[in-house]
């Protein structure tokens, strides 16, 4: 009667592994099509169909004001329980309970970078549960589905059961009002399901729809589910055993037929590695059917969907059972949890000869409510999270909003989803807001919109202005320029008439720079620190239809001024590692051939620097011009400009606001191909250099070797010093750096860092608004002694959290 397929019997055993799958109601065309009828009917006439349906279907006939199950009926019922089934009852429902118990979820909450986000756990508020009862009565289903919809505090809890299994099992009754559940409705099936998911005049319209059920009610819940919600497709039973030689044949034999007698449609199958247990168990079957009530299911279930499977060994017994994803799976063999943990897909796994599967459906504590016909392989057993909804809570501060808002908008477009990118950058900025506030006066209102739409979305580049002691905020020479050096600058411009403009061309700083830099003088310009000569390169290159590369994070500048210039910014993200992506650098060239490529080498705000070999690979590669900014280059001690005279394409800037200390006086200066100096010099204003700044730089040049040299070899050895301590903080991780500075990814968010150190006088810069960067502060290299304290006010405050 049951199927026993050997072990070189693969083909029969596809086709009965097929059959047995093919009972997932998803695939049968016709009950679908006869339970779709039916809910279609009861929606149409309500109280009247499920009238006529428990007629047709339970044999029970019924009026609309006894669809409803009274107190007194239900009381009434349960007064006929025995005594010791009661008491049994009663500690099945305290061990399911405990068990539950255990799956409450609680809402919580992050808190980062002025941004507060959470998820809030609430019940569901309306929950049908349908309890069984066609061919057998299941009060522990009652239990099943009650006990973890009320742990997760569901407010109205109505239940649906076949009419028949109320009148005739005392037990349904009692469990219903032992767990003081008063609203149950005399209907099975599909209207049952029907009912709780459209509604009645009778029955109300629930939220979501729980609890097992043969295959029409597995088929309405399938159908219906999108109106209301479902827990899983729980239908007819199923169980699979995986034995070895250790496992007795009268058990195996006992725990297939417990889960056949369910129904015709139940699959139960023996997977083993023995042929002789194979044998053993059929016979034990045939002797032990004889004295089953319910004989008759159990022979159509064996034969409809039995199967005693023969295997090489274990791997193929798991593959065969992950392949069922069977509702139940017990496992009686050898170091059963080392199958366990083999097997993908099963709605809940009995381990070892003492615990049949029975243990689950009354007593044990996890729910029997269990998702069949390979359900398993994308829900789970009922529970208390099938009773509550997640809802998401965002809220954003001011400058989160500014630190991401662009962030968003470029996705927005990349979506092409124009509304949305304004929705984000409206809140920017007060022109922004104030564009569509009613008190604007009409006539700025008008003139606001002559300005570029992509700069007016554009956040300011700006710093906070907070001062401390020590300040360790913007990569500043912490020395300030020597004394020699200001009294030798001065002196000499004392001596110079202040009536007179500078030089049109300050030939003779040109020249030193061109001594300093190796480099031909034509071929330098310079500028009122180098962002005028980022700015000039950019008039002279981007605009509308013109592309910028830019390798992210970095110095905020690129993409401002590119943008206000119309020019589309391309991004190619750093690596993980924070080290440039060369090869995705050489694609995006490649593929979109800009028109300016940036590196910022050291890179602002990581202190990596590209490869030499990189650069050149990139140079070769680009038609277009490739800017190296080296504001930071005598701290990495490495320069790209010997590469000038092979790549016309070069472009490399430097300051005077970094190792030369020199920030105040706004000196830069680029060095290129003297062709293309002579293009940049076009977008720079006349005398854009005041006369003392040009003094100032002459006179550092002459004296760096001198004076400012030993200073910069003394920020590299602070560095070095700086970047191991920054290592030793637990809950610190600096970034490898070549520059006067150092990222430091933080356990505690950047923010409260920040705020922490300001407070004990210490500036630094949370760089947390930038891409990749949400854990990060950076560190300029201060004195010694301005490093020691902020070493020992990190490690005071990361040894406080
Ligand atoms: N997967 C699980 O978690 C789990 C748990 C417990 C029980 N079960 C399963 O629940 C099922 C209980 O089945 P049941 O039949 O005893 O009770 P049931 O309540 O699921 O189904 C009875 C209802 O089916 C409807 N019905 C019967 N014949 C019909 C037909 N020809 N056309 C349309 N509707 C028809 C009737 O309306 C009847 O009220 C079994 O299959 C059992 O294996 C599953
Ligand atoms: N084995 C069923 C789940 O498939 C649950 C049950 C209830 N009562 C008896 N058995
Ligand atoms: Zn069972």
């Amino acid at each position: 009667m049951i199927e026993l397929i050997g072990a070189d019997e693969k083909q029969r055993r596809r086709a009965r592994l097929e059959r047995i799958a093919g009972r997932n109601v998803a695939l049968d065309a016709d009950l679908m099509r006869e339970v779709a009828a039916i809910i279609e009917n009861v929606k149409r006439r309500g109280d009247e169909a499920l009238i006529e349906y428990t007629a047709r279907f339970d044999g029970v006939e019924l009026t609309c004001d006894r669809l409803r199950a009274s107190e007194d009926e239900l009381h009434h019922a349960a007064a006929r329980l025995e005594r010791e089934v009661r008491d049994v009852m009663r500690e099945a429902a305290r061990r399911i309970r405990a068990f539950h118990e255990r799956q409450r979820e609680r809402s919580w909450e992050m808190r980062s970078n002025g941004t507060r986000l959470g998820q809030r756990v609430r019940p569901i508020e309306r929950a049908g549960l349908y309890v069984p009862g066609g061919t057998a009565s299941y009060p522990s289903s009652v239990l099943m589905n009650v006990i973890p919809a009320q742990v997760a505090g569901v407010e109205r809890i109505v239940v649906a059961t076949p009419p028949q299994t109320l009148a005739e099992n005392p037990a349904v009754a009692a469990a219903l009002v032992e767990l003081g559940v008063s609203e149950v409705y005399k209907v099975g099936g599909a209207q049952a399901i029907a009912a709780l998911a459209y509604g009645t005049r009778t029955v109300p319209r629930v939220d979501k729809i729980t609890g097992p059920g043969n295959k029409y009610v597995a088929a309405a819940k399938r159908l219906v589910f999108g109106v209301v919600g479902i827990d899983s497709i729980a239908g007819p039973s199923e169980v699979a055993i995986i034995a070895d030689e250790t496992a007795d044949a009268r058990s195996v034999a006992a725990d297939l037929l417990a889960q056949a007698e369910h129904d015709e449609e139940a699959a139960v199958v023996l997977v083993t590695t023995r042929g002789d247990l194979a044998d053993a168990v059929r016979r034990e079957i045939e002797i032990q059917l004889e004295m089953l009530p319910r004989r008759a299911i159990v022979e159509a279930s064996l034969r409809n969907y039995g199967a005693l499977i023969v295997v090489g060994d274990m791997d193929e017994a798991c593959a065969v059972v992950n392949e069922l994803a069977p509702e139940h799976l017990e496992i009686i063999a050898r170091d059963a949890e080392a199958i366990a943990d083999k097997i993908k897909h099963a709605g809940a796994i009995f381990l070892g000869a003492y615990t049949p599967e029975v243990v689950g459906d009354y007593f044990a504590g996890p729910n029997h409510v269990l998702p069949t016909g390979g359900a398993a392989r994308f829900s789970s057993a009922l529970g208390v999270y099938d009773f509550t909804r997640r809802a998401s809570m965002l809220r954003y501060s001011r400058e989160e909003l500014e630190r991401t808002a662009r962030m968003i908008a470029v996705f927005a477009r990349a979506e092409g989803l124009e509304a949305h990118a304004r929705s984000a950058l409206i809140r920017l900025d007060q022109q922004a807001t104030q564009d569509v506030s009613a008190t604007m006066d009409d006539g700025l209102r008008v003139a606001l919109k002559r300005i570029k739409p992509r700069v007016r979305e554009l956040r300011a580049y700006t710093l906070r202005s907070e001062r401390a002691p020590i300040k360790v905020n913007q990569n500043e020479n912490p020395f300030d320029a020597p004394e020699r050096i200001k009294r030798e600058a001065l002196r000499r411009f004392e001596r110079r008439a202040w009536s007179r403009y500078p030089d049109f061309v300050p030939v003779e700083l040109r020249r030193k720079l061109a001594a300093f830099a190796g480099w031909d003088e034509e071929g330098i310009i310079v500028g009122n620190g180098s962002n005028e000569l980022i700015q000039a390169t950019m008039m002279v290159t981007l605009g509308e239809g013109r592309r910028a590369l830019l390798s992210e994070p970095t110095f905020a500048l690129y993409r401002q001024i590119a943008t206000v210039l119309g020019a589309d910014v391309l991004s190619v993200p750093l690596t993980e590692r924070l080290t440039f992506d060369v090869a995705a650098l050489r694609r995006a060239i490649e593929r979109e051939d800009p028109d300016l490529t940036i590196i910022c080498s050291p890179n602002n705000p990581t202190g990596g620097v590209i490869e030499e070999d990189d650069l050149v690979r990139l140079l070769e590669k680009a038609s277009g011009l490739i800017v190296v900014d080296e504001a930071y280059f005598e701290f990495a001690e490495r320069s790209a400009a010997n590469l000038l005279r092979a790549h016309p394409n070069l472009i490399v800037f430097r300051t005077f606001s970094k190792a030369m200390a020199m920030a105040g006086w706004r000196v830069g200066y680029a060095l290129a191909a003297p062709e293309i100096a002579r293009e940049i010099g076009k977008a720079v204003l006349p005398y854009n250099l005041n006369a003392f700044s040009q003094i100032a730089a002459e006179v550092a040049l002459e004296m760096y070797d001198a004076e400012l040299l030993p200073l910069v070899q003394a920020l590299i050895r602070e560095r070095e010093r700086l970047f191991e301590a920054l290592q030793e903080i637990s809950g610190l991780s600096p970034v490898p750096s070549k520059a006067n500075f150092i990222l430091v990814r933080s356990r505690i968010e950047p923010r409260r860092v920040y705020d922490e150190l300001l407070r004990r006088g210490i500036l630094i810069r949370d760089v947390s608004g930038y891409p990749m960067l949400a854990d990060c502060f950076r560190v300029s290299v201060g004195r010694p002694e301005e490093n020691d304290l902020l070493i020992e006010a990190l490690r005071e405050i990361f040894a406080r959290s």
